[in-house]
């Protein structure tokens, strides 16, 4: 049977065909799959390329596919009304690289033009002098790109020509543009073996950041009906250039909700773990179980190969300090909340555990104090009373009584272990690891941030740092600087959102507007020119009576939903308490939907997924519902200070409040319901 690859560029532009159209293609794949009778590929007489045909799939649409000299795969290339999609067999010709051994489709008239330009404009000073025309040939150059080449005079024309250039031959031109030398262009785009450059099928496969290969039609079916598992196979440029650039030091990228920010740290992942081929050379770790999961979900789901998957370690970060400090400690005891509490309890009578608590964590652990005197000068912004320095010592005797009683008794807690490791790596001769990529970097702790810059050798591409301080909903406010990491000059914000419709994003960046926000380097964050492009219905705001009422309306809302074809696990639930996720969950399964909290060890699949919004980090479903919005909710009582008490620790705590009810709705794609009983949350706009 005839096999088919398509270029995922056309999948993207199969979404934006009108239905009809859509319907017509699908059709014709179908025939094509089932053995081609009835598909009729006729010859294009000005194509570039010998092997093109082009098939009919409706009046004004025509197909564009290369048909195989030898085998039986078939390339759809491109799909676009009859004169457009003929202009472009005009223009391109396929190829498999010398070298790189992909397919490269290359706009041949476009490189032509680019060549032109180049000589026309050119200063007499060439960039790619000092590479031989040789050895550009043996990095996978042709002879219409190594004059191509030979026309450049700074890299910007490089940049300029990425449509039009061979992809392979672009990352050469490009790497050596960078100030790579040949040998390590060499090392980056070659394979290790020869090259048959005749072999399209082999070529097809090692293109699959580019060519998806179908072989079946429900498997063609599928790849139409999850456009967004498309990041696997193909990255937007300004996505690619961060994954795959060498930055001198750390480096870090950010950008609002839904832009790719994880998909970045998974290709950043693969493409270390390429560079180092080591067995657990790259750590790729972020700061709970959950997430750490679902990034190795993600990692296998973007590469297959189990020596390359070796290189990678995919843990979360306390994971990999426990680690540490038990190879020199022995089996770790950690304390649970309850125990935390008896020895805060214990240790003085004066303070409160959880004051005594939080004093220990966000002010002697955050500043990483470890005197009286430092604590004596210590800033205590957000920590509500005012301590004079008596009653600094008081406390102090707290915290020597508390760690004092850890180390008698042989206890840890998180924090203490992540400390311990920190001071055995320092004091170590080896790091563990040659690369770190951290994803939600916004809610690392600072002593999770000295642990992680101990844990990897400073220098080029040491750190990689993924996060987006508008979705921080934790108390982790770090500058990275003074935990010792340093990313000026090394930041980037992606902009492009490929989750949320515009609709649902421009609401939700609403709940935002006003805030200033951090960008843990010691300037402030911002969403401006944070966009998508796909569009759909506003977010429907709901009050009622009743919780009665408002539970009525979301299951009926939620079943409608699954009568439209949405699948049950595509549907989320999000509330800001723990408490009312049964109720939900039960007045689903009365009305006979299968539902599950996400806390729950079941299998969540084909249920709707219910939990708090902390829980819906990371997570993305087709149809969102936020319940429960009302003033006595969200913003949680129990987590503001009062105002009273505290004026700037309310204000941090109010943005942190409204962070997490953005970060619950910014987990939708499609559609968006928000809902509550009585008066609506002062966080909601007011209309
Ligand atoms: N280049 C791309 N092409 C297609 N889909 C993409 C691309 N980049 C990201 N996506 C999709 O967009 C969605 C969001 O991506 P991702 O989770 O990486 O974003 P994020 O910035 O980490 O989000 P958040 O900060 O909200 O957690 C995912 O479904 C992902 O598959």
């Amino acid at each position: 049977m005839a096999r088919l690859a398509i270029d995922s560029s056309f999948l993207w532009e199969f979404g934006k065909l009108n239905p009809d159209v859509q319907e017509r293609v699908q059709e014709v794949f179908a025939k094509f799959q089932a053995g081609g009778a009835g598909i009729n590929l006729e010859k294009i007489h000005n194509a570039k390329d010998k092997r093109f045909r082009s098939i009919r799939i409706d009046q004004g649409y025509r197909g564009i596919v290369l048909t195989p000299e030898q085998g039986d795969l078939y390339l759809l290339l491109k799909v676009d009304q009859h004169d457009a999609a003929y202009r472009w067999a005009e223009r391109h010709k396929v190829s498999v690289n010398s070298t790189a051994g992909v397919v490269e489709i290359i706009d041949v008239v476009g490189v032509k033009e680019a060549t032109a330009r180049n000589t026309a404009s050119g200063g007499p000073d060439r960039l790619f002098d000092h590479v031989s025309d040789a050895q550009l040939r043996t990095l996978g150059i042709d002879e219409q790109t190594l004059a191509f080449a030979r026309s450049v005079t700074d890299q910007l024309e490089v940049e300029k020509a990425r449509r039009t250039l061979g992809e392979a031959q672009y990352d050469v031109l490009i790497g050596l543009a960078m100030g790579m030398t040949p040998e390590e262009v060499w090392n980056e785009v070659a394979q290790s073996a020869p090259v048959d450059t005749d072999d399209m099928v082999a070529a097809t496969e090692r293109t699959s950041r580019r060519l998806v290969l179908v072989t079946g039609p429900d498997e063609l079916m599928d790849v139409f009906s999850q456009p967004f598992a498309l990041w696997r196979v193909y990255l937007h440029p300004s996505q690619l250039r961060v994954a795959h650039a060498r930055y001198s030091g750390a480096a870090r990228v950010s950008g609002g909700p839904g832009t790719g920010k994880t998909v970045v740290a998974l290709h950043r992942a693969r493409h270390l773990a390429r560079r180092v081929k080591r067995e657990g050379a790259v750590l790729l770790t972020t700061f709970t179980k959950t997430l750490a999961a679902s990034l190795d979900d993600g990692l296998r789901a973007l590469v297959s190969e189990p020596d390359l998957l070796e290189c990678v370690d995919v843990r979360h970060i306390d994971q990999v300090a426990h680690q540490i400090v038990a190879r020199k400690h022995g089996r770790l005891s950690v304390l649970n909340q309850a125990e935390e509490v008896a020895r805060w309890t214990k240790a003085s009578s004066a303070h409160e555990p959880a004051f005594l608590a939080a004093e220990w964590r966000q002010v002697i652990l955050a500043q990483g104090i470890t005197t009286l005197l430092e604590y004596q000068g210590a800033r205590r912004k957000g920590r509500g009373v005012r301590l004079s320095s008596a009653a600094r010592e008081i406390v102090w005797e707290a915290f020597e009584a508390f760690s004092s009683g850890l180390r008698k008794d042989g206890v840890w807690t998180h924090e203490t272990i992540c400390v311990e490791a920190t001071r055995l790596l320092t004091e170590a001769d080896r790091q563990p690891y040659e690369h770190v990529i951290v994803d939600e970097a916004q809610d690392l702790s600072p002593w999770q941030w000295r642990f992680l810059r101990a844990v990897v050798p400073a220098g080029p591409d040491d750190l990689f740092i993924a996060g987006d301080t508008h979705q921080r909903i934790y108390d982790n406010r770090v500058s990275l600087r003074q935990v010792g990491v340093d990313v000026t000059g090394r930041s980037t914000r992606l902009k492009i959102n490929y989750r949320t419709t515009a609709e649902i994003l421009a609401w939700s960046v609403g709940l935002l507007r006003g805030q200033a926000i951090d960008d843990m380097n010691e300037d402030l964050e911002s969403l401006t020119g944070c966009r998508s492009d796909v569009h759909g219905n506003q977010p429907r705001l709901e009050g009622f009576a009743s919780r009665q009422d408002e539970l009525a309306f979301v299951t009926a809302q939620v079943q409608q939903w699954l009568d439209d074809g949405v699948e049950p696990e595509q549907v989320g639930i999000a509330m800001r308490a723990r408490a009312p996720i049964g109720e939900v969950v039960n007045s689903l399964a009365e009305h006979g939907i299968p539902a599950a909290s996400l806390a729950s060890q079941a299998a969540h699949e084909g249920k709707v997924l219910v939990g708090t919004m902390h829980r819906m980090k990371g997570l993305e479903f087709r149809c969102m519902v936020v319940t429960g919005v009302s003033d006595n909710s969200v913003p949680a009582p129990s987590a503001v200070t009062p105002e009273s008490v505290d004026k700037a620790a309310h204000a941090l705590d109010m943005q942190r409040e409204r962070c997490v009810l953005f970060v619950a709705c910014t987990r939708a794609r499609e559609e968006l319901l928000v809902t509550w009983t009585g008066v609506r949350s002062p966080l909601l706009p007011v209309s």
